[in-house]
């Protein structure tokens, strides 16, 4: 399989990033610390971003807050120039289960959501919509199913379809793959980048496998431990747009981001949360090995890993 990752990364014309988010932060309680605050991030057009933290610090919450099904108690989110202010057809979500209707066939749950996508399309237009879906995701054969009569990975596979067809501005995907075996699992994310490459989708997605946020994601943000847990480093995957889950492991570099990943989580997520007054008035580190610096505005400083390594 080839990823030829190439991106329209084509900024707005007021030089904003695709998706821009300011000042997030959310607090359930009065009486209880915000579980993550100064949540500042941009998306470009056709990126892959992967999150990874701790249970419990608001990857999920953020998740929500950009696909308008929960309010942050501070902040914005700004997609294409509009303000993110509620749920929307121009966001698709992908959760860990997979609430398809289970009255409906594979390509009449994909074609639900085609039609309330696209409400003057003809029949034989949404049918034809859905069937390129479905191919994509390898579930021609399985397209007269109900889900009670597909596996795991085929349901989320369909998941997977549906949010893809109705063509979001942005997909978000809530550990779409922690409840599959690797095998699937691994299957189904050589399907996720071919679509992607396919159709340039711009994605957020939450994964706790820092395998797979190293071959999927472009740019993967680390969450420090909440309570006040913010985004403390973002990594730049400079491995080759070209990689794929069976070559990844030849290259050094795989290694040396993955070393960075995993001793974030093992040590540095806490020191953030131990010095939560410093933490607040910290900044995101951005974590590029090897490539040139280019203007990211929510960064200040470069930890070259390869330097360190
Ligand atoms: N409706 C709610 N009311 C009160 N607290 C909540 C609510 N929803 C989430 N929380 C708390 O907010 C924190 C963040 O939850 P969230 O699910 O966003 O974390 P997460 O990083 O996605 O965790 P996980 O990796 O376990 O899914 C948790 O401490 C959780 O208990």
């Amino acid at each position: 399989m080839l990823n030829d990752r190439t991106r329209d990364t084509s900024r707005s014309p007021a030089g904003r990033p695709f998706v821009q988010v300011d000042g997030l932060s959310k607090q359930y309680r009065p009486d209880l610390p915000p579980v993550f605050n100064q949540v500042q991030f941009g998306i470009e057009r056709g990126e892959f971003i992967c999150i990874i933290g701790h249970s419990g610090c608001g990857k999920s919450t953020i998740l929500n807050v950009l696909a308008g099904l929960e309010a942050a108690t501070t902040g914005t989110v700004i997609m294409d120039n509009r303000e993110v202010a509620g749920p929307g057809l121009d966001r698709g979500v992908v959760f860990q289960s997979h609430a398809l209707l289970p009255w409906l066939s594979v390509e009449e749950n994909i074609a639900f959501a085609v039609r309330s996508r696209y409400a003057d399309w003809s029949r034989d237009k949404v049918a034809a919509h859905a069937a390129r879906f479905i191919e994509m995701v390898g579930l021609s054969a399985a397209a007269k199913k109900k889900p009670a009569e597909l596996s795991g990975g085929m349901k989320q596979r369909v998941g997977i379809a549906r949010a893809f067809a109705i063509e979001p501005k942005m997909l978000l995907m809530d550990e779409p793959f922690g409840a599959l075996d690797a095998l699937t699992r691994g299957v189904i994310q050589d399907e996720l980048l071919n679509i992607c490459e396919a159709t340039q989708q711009t994605v957020f997605m939450i994964t706790h496998d820092v395998d797979e946020a190293i071959l999927l994601a472009d740019r993967i943000f680390l969450m420090s431990n909440g309570p006040r847990a913010r985004i403390a480093e973002i990594v730049i995957n400079t491995l080759s747009p070209q990689r794929t889950r069976a070559t990844i492991h030849r290259d050094p570099q795989f290694y040396r981001i993955r070393n960075h990943l995993v001793d974030f989580l093992v040590h540095r997520s806490r020191t953030f949360q131990m010095s939560g007054e410093v933490a607040e008035l910290a900044v995101t580190r951005i974590v590029r090995p090897g490539l040139e610096s280019d203007a990211v505005p929510d960064i200040s400083s470069v930890l070259d890993i390869r330097a360190s390594a």
